[in-house]
């Protein structure tokens, strides 16, 4: 405002009883700015030809300036518009404002202050554009905007939000001058919400009709805004906006007070008074003034050269207070920064002790899950094992197994209970750990709000010791695969060792029998089922299952540090992997055995690709089975050649029995070998699509290869195939396709390697140490002789 102080005069419409009772009009609103009042009267008239009364009372003709004059037509808002919305912008930059509204009984003071929903009044359109400031400074501004509605009625303050027969108290002290205790301050966000709150406190309002005014205000509304302007400097401003309803100035002969009114009209009359005293002694600047205020008065009669004189000292004083300022404001500036610094290194220090503390116990937490997982896993590895054993003791049949077996038991069950014992230990340190775990938790969380909410430069530093917090997670999650792993890798290979002696020792009591016509053939078929099962488990790795698979493997391993209680859950899971693994069987030793593995598929070809099938039996006889040749045929099948082979979109359905080995070469030919002929190849294609136009998987590796049963009186043929070493060669055997895109030069050379008597030479020695072939009439003894050196040996 160019000004600190506005006084501005209203002038309302005369009412209803004041034009019933024809009252004459005592204000004459000259312009915007001046105001007459008790003007003179019009010369006087005539009437009928008769001169009309002129007035006894000398009218006064008072003139009035003032900085805005407002004629009985103007509304709320016209008053508003040149007043209230011109100080905000005073207010908004830090400066405490105030408005009165003072004047006589029903001049409109609570008209214009409050007003109607209908001509909302000066406050609420104040602070309706106050919200509307604040609203576009938000970007760089924060505010808190709280409200108080109080009145001073017969010189008590009442709140009018929460009103209370029981005055409340007004104290002073130095920080805060005047104040009043327990008052409301009620957090507003809109105008609206204001409208209700002034709606709420008028209701609470003494109001008494008077001669002067039906609804006559008794008291003083002292309607407060405090505002909390924080900018994103750190910059704090505090800044108060008080608009004041004053109760109206009256004479109690013209209000006809007596009694309680008298009274009241006592009490507002002396509170104006003194308000009046106020403001009339600092309008005639006098020396002490109750309230605040610098004097400030030149002397009318002293001569220029004292002018001169004062002015010059004042420049002086001026300078050498300019000279201090800037230099105390260096000083304040480099003070916060030190601050600043100072208390930024603090935040540091502080989440980086706490930090470590936490890291500490997340160190030992994750410790001792880690040992509880281990602990879940042994202690259902024992479990498994203790049934196997349980198992096996009920059906041995053998009395000195089954004792010295029920005589382990009660060892079985002290460590089961100790593993029992252990993991409730574990358990209840568990909890304890991760309730101070925990509570570290949130305490570093909430530094580190309370840090960023200051510095919010101090995100990279947070963000880094959170990442610290992952990277433990994942040390912990790995270490703790690799333990599960290798206690896993330890079980399954004590198992496969175990099963392949089984299937061993089940192989030389089948064949044993066998050779003396004394397998019946429900043997037979049990243990033709058995070693399918066997076979089954065979090592064929699909490039597609090893993915699969590792999603396992992460899903057991994972710790969920925020749920102690439920991690060991997932070993449900766990245990159908370890189920999966302990089932495969170690196929090293069951080569050579009975009866063909075959393999199912469907081998998609490229299009400058072909495929050759080799086969390097001498005899082909147990393949008869599988691919249902008729005899004659399939001894001539030594070698298969299926290159160029015609097959519908390049697909080729394929039995491949464990004999077999699949080549893909490029569209070079592969010479065939001096056995291969088209016309078996086509007989045996034939068959494996009536068979197996099912089959549907695609891309599989090379199976291994398992020799079939040989009859050692047959001769060994020096025939063409693929060689057994590859087969048998365990590392070897998960090949995938895409490994055997050989040169046509290099596949000549397998090829024809493996064609010659090398492999049959193998195939010869396999056949002849092989113990317990069918006994034929050459070598019936040689073989008993050796099939029972080697029972006595073992
Ligand atoms: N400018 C105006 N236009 C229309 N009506 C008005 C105007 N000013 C006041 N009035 C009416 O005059 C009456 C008295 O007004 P108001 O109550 O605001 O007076 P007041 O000065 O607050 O009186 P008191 O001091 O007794 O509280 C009310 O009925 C109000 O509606």
């Amino acid at each position: 405002m160019p000004g600190n102080i506005k006084v501005v005069v209203r002038v309302r419409p005369t009412n209803e009883k004041e034009k019933d009772q024809n009252n004459r009009i005592v204000v004459d609103v000259v312009d915007d700015h001046v105001v007459v009042f008790d003007p003179k009267e019009d010369p006087p008239f005539y009437f009928h030809g008769a001169k009309q009364p002129i007035p006894k009372r000398a009218n006064k003709d008072l003139k009035f300036v003032f900085d805005h004059v407002y004629t009985h037509d103007a509304t709320n808002y016209d008053i508003f518009e040149t007043t209230t919305k011109e100080m905000l912008s005073s207010l908004m930059e830090g400066y405490n404002c105030s408005v009165f509204a003072y004047g006589a009984t029903g001049a409109g003071k609570t008209y214009t202050m409050i007003g109607s929903k209908e001509h909302p009044g000066i406050t609420y359109l104040t602070m309706e554009h106050l919200f509307y400031s604040i609203n576009s400074f938000e970007q760089d501004r924060e505010f808190d905007a709280r409200v108080s509605y109080i009145e001073v009625y017969n010189e008590n303050v009442y709140d009018l939000l929460k009103p209370s027969s029981t005055p409340l108290q007004i104290r002073e002290d130095s920080k805060y001058g005047v104040t009043v205790a327990g008052l409301t301050l009620n957090n507003i966000r809109t105008a609206r919400e204001l409208l209700n709150v002034l709606e709420d406190g008028n209701k609470n309002r003494k109001q008494q009709p008077t001669e002067a005014n039906p609804d006559s205000s008794r008291s003083h509304a002292v309607f407060q805004v405090y505002i909390k302007m924080k900018f994103k400097t750190r910059v704090q401003i505090r800044m108060k906006l008080s608009m004041i309803d004053l109760a109206g100035s009256e004479r109690a002969s013209a209000t006809a007070s007596i009694g309680e009114r008298l009274s009241e009209s006592t009490s507002i009359n002396k509170s104006l008074l003194s308000l009046g005293n106020c403001i009339n002694k600092l309008a005639a600047g006098i020396a002490y003034i109750p309230y605040s205020c610098k004097k400030n008065i030149v002397d009318g009669n002293m001569k220029l050269s004292q002018y001169v004189k004062i002015t010059e000292e004042l420049k002086k004083k001026v300078k050498e207070l300019e000279a201090k300022l800037s230099l105390s404001s260096v000083t304040a500036m480099k003070k916060l920064d030190l601050n600043w610094d100072k208390r930024k290194r603090e935040w540091r220090s502080r989440i980086e002790s706490e930090e470590l503390a936490f890291g500490v116990l997340e160190e030992r937490l994750l410790s001792v899950m880690r040992q509880q997982r281990v602990l879940a896993l042994r202690q259902r590895l024992r479990k498994l094992t203790f049934s196997h054993v349980a198992e096996l003791a009920h059906r041995s049949s053998f009395e000195s197994i089954n004792q010295t077996i029920t005589e382990d038991l009660p060892r079985h069950n002290r460590i089961t209970e100790h593993y029992a014992k252990h993991s409730a230990l574990l358990e209840a340190t568990l909890m304890k750990i991760w309730t101070e775990w925990d509570t570290s938790r949130k305490r570093l969380k909430q530094l580190y709000d309370a840090a960023l909410a200051e510095f919010p430069d101090l995100m990279d530093f947070v963000e880094k010791l959170k990442q610290k917090s992952e990277v433990r997670h994942v040390k912990a999650s790995d270490e703790l695969s690799y333990r599960l792993l290798s206690i896993e890798n330890q079980e399954l290979s004590a198992v496969t060792d175990y099963n392949s002696e089984m299937i061993a020792l089940v192989k030389k009591l089948y064949l044993t029998l066998k050779g003396y016509d004394k397998a019946p053939p429900s043997l037979t078929a049990e243990y033709t089922e058995l070693m399918k099962k066997a076979a089954a488990a065979e090592k064929i790795s699909w490039l597609d299952d090893e993915i699969e698979n590792k999603k396992d493997i992460k899903y057991f391993s994972s710790v969920d540090i925020k749920k102690p209680s439920i991690s060991l859950d997932c070993f449900e899971d766990l245990s159908k992997i370890l189920d999966i693994k302990t089932k495969s069987y170690d196929l090293r030793n069951i080569e050579n055995l009975e009866p063909l593995n075959t393999l199912q598929g469907t081998i998609e070809l490229q299009n400058n690709e072909s495929i050759i099938i080799m086969n390097d039996s001498p005899e082909i006889i147990n393949s008869e089975k599988a691919f249902n040749i008729p005899k004659k045929k399939t001894k001539e099948m030594n070698t298969v050649n299926v290159e160029n082979l015609d097959i519908d979109n390049k697909k080729l359905p394929l039995v491949m029995t464990n004999k077999m080995e699949v080549w893909i070469k490029p569209t070079a030919k592969v010479q065939p070998t001096a056995l291969s002929t088209k016309r078996e190849l086509n007989d045996k294609t034939e068959t494996f699509d009536k068979q197996q136009n099912r089959a549907k998987i695609l891309k599989p590796v090379v199976g291994r290869a398992i020799p079939m049963r040989r009859h050692a009186a047959q001769p060994a043929k020096p025939v063409g195939g693929f060689g057994s070493t590859v087969s048998r060669d365990c590392t070897s055997v998960t090949r995938t396709i895409q490994a055997k895109k050989l040169t046509a030069n290099q596949r000549n050379a397998a090829v024809n390697e493996r064609s010659v008597g090398l492999k049959a030479l193998r195939a010869r020695e396999r056949i002849q140490s092989h113990p317990y072939s069918r006994p034929t009439a050459s070598n019936t003894s040689k073989r008993l002789n050796s099939h029972n050196k080697e029972n006595n040996n073992n």
